[in-house]
């Protein structure tokens, strides 16, 4: 039985959101991948939109935003008075992409340095890393390296997808910005992140980031099950029904219709 309430229809995602600047995007396709449209079309994206969450982790440094940017996303609020995350906090987010429900859990940490080994506790096992700087303070950009190799330390650097986030544009005049912008992206091409630049008081970008966050991580998430599926297709054992026969596949499987 389906407990859960259907998923909003401002989180409803049938295209692919680009990127911010070609020059640092994860990938710049207008389309999800060709076998990610034919796995959602034919119901075969397995654990995902059934049991899986993916995990995201904000990080950086203390007062750059990160609160204020879930809060925005999740919740469309905005506080102008600072508290603290004291250790971590976390929310969830449901998205449908392209018609198979996905679940993101945002886990927002503490900037603090007091708090810092409490909240890298909650590092491991993130899907994505989320790195937020302050646009308005050059000292926050260059520290992000420091916490990318922090949350790196419990996470696969192979698989997970980085995104740098610059906060607070609303603060910053028109030419400040655009000298941000090209430190910025030399740090988003050096540690192979996405770059955003966002306002979590004025709202300027900051669904359009989230989902981008929610459609690349669907889509890596339906290629990797894609990819094990594809491995344990030929010669493999596989259980049908409850009465224990055995079916061997076998090199002459059929492929799906539309995979490409
Ligand atoms: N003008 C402006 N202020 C912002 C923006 N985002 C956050 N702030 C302010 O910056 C301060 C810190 O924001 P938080 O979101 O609490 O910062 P944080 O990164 O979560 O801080 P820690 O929990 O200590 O790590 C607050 O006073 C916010 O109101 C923004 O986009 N524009």
């Amino acid at each position: 039985m389906n407990i859960l309430a259907p998923v909003r229809r401002d989180r409803v995602l049938a295209e692919l959101p680009q990127c911010l600047r070609k020059e640092a995007a994860l990938h710049v396709h207008k389309d999800f991948h060709p076998r990610v449209t034919c796995a959602c079309q034919e119901h075969r994206t397995g654990t995902v939109g059934r049991f899986k969450i993916s995990k995201v982790i904000v990080v950086g440094d203390l007062s750059v935003g990160k609160t204020c940017l879930i809060n925005r996303f999740c919740k469309d609020t905005f506080d102008k008075n600072y508290k603290a995350t004291i250790g971590v906090d976390f929310e969830m987010e449901r998205f449908e992409v392209l018609g198979v429900p996905f679940s993101l859990q945002l886990w927002d940490t503490a900037g603090q340095e007091r708090f810092k080994c409490i909240a890298s506790t909650y590092y491991r096992g993130a899907q994505a890393i989320i790195i937020v700087f302050n646009l308005n303070d050059v000292a926050s950009l260059e520290h992000t390296k420091q916490w990318l190799a922090d949350a790196l330390k419990e996470n696969d650097p192979s698989s997970v997808l980085l995104f740098l986030v610059g906060s607070k544009k609303d603060l910053s005049t028109p030419a400040q910005y655009v000298l941000m912008e090209k430190d910025a992206l030399k740090v988003a091409q050096e540690i192979k992140a996405e770059y955003w630049a966002v306002s979590s008081l004025t709202g300027e970008n900051v669904r359009e980031f989230f989902f981008r966050v929610a459609a690349l991580t669907f889509e890596a998430n339906v290629l990797a099950e894609l990819e094990k599926s594809g491995a344990r297709r030929i010669g493999d054992v596989v259980r049908i029904n409850s009465d224990d026969s055995n079916l061997y596949l076998t090199t002459s499987k059929k492929k799906p219709t539309c995979c490409p």
